[in-house]
């Protein structure tokens, strides 16, 4: 069997993580895994750590450590015979130091948006919470304003992307981030993307990619993913 690849998409919120996850997802056939939805898909089954994790995804802060490690790495473990994509994990060093001694990274791709940017576009994102399915009203609006274009369900906008709480996330996400980042660098495993449009960053993206995923892998994962 192809070695399997691992790669992870740092960014802050709304730099385009789950966008360009998605295009890599059906571009590469790597399994796209969310730390955001999965923890959303927890609060919704109202697990122990879903319960525990929206209190503070409520307050617009991040999840402790501890709870988001043992969350992820059960899910990785299920993934070993896959090849995937890690968007928002790790978010913090600790949290990168436990994902280094459970698996070794091939790739990871860094997004580097502006905040003028950043803030526009959370300003105008709007998510249907049951699927996790992320619109933005002039990027990629839904058929119906205000509508999921699958079921018919309202979107709703994130507490924590209201402009009160925007500035604040901002500015934390890069403290946090730093070291993470160095770490990767240091690795020399860091490639970094600096655009204000996802268009115009993904096929630098997508060439990255080719040069480091076996076509085999890419065939054999899109046969299992379709
Ligand atoms: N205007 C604009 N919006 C974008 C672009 N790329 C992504 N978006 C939108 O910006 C918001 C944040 O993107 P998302 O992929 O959710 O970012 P994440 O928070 O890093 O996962 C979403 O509403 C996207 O539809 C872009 O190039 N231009
Ligand atoms: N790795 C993580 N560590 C701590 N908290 C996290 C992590 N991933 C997600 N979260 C929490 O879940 C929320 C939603 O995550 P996500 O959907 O990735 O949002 P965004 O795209 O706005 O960053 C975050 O604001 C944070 O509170």
């Amino acid at each position: 069997m192809s070695k399997l690849f691992r790669a992870v998409i740092l960014g802050p919120p709304g730099s385009g993580k789950g966008t360009i996850s998605e295009r890599v997802a059906s571009s590469f056939g790597l399994q796209h895994l969310s730390s955001g939805d999965f923890l959303r898909e927890n609060i919704a089954a109202k697990t122990e750590a879903g319960v525990l994790a929206k209190t503070y995804i409520e307050k617009g802060a991040l999840v402790p450590d501890h709870v988001m490690t043992r969350l992820m790495l059960p899910r990785l473990e299920e993934m070993t015979r896959h090849s995937w994509l890690l968007d928002g994990f790790p978010r913090t060093l600790a949290q990168a130091e436990v994902l280094n001694s459970a698996c070794e990274l091939d790739v990871v791709i860094s997004l580097n948006i502006p905040l003028e940017t950043l803030k526009e576009r959370l300003r105008h994102r709007w998510i249907h919470p049951a699927s996790g399915r992320v619109y933005n009203m002039c990027f990629n609006p839904p058929r119906v304003q205000g509508v999921d274009d699958i079921s018919g369900e309202p979107l709703i906008q994130h507490e924590d992307d209201k402009p009160e709480a925007l500035v604040a996330r901002l500015r934390h996400y890069k403290d946090v981030a730093k070291p993470v980042i160095d770490l990767y660098r240091a690795k020399g495993i860091l490639h970094m993307f600096s655009d204000t449009e996802t268009d115009r960053i993904w096929p630098y993206v997508s060439s990255l990619l080719s040069t480091k995923i076996p076509t085999d892998l890419a065939d054999a994962q899109r046969a299992t993913t379709h």
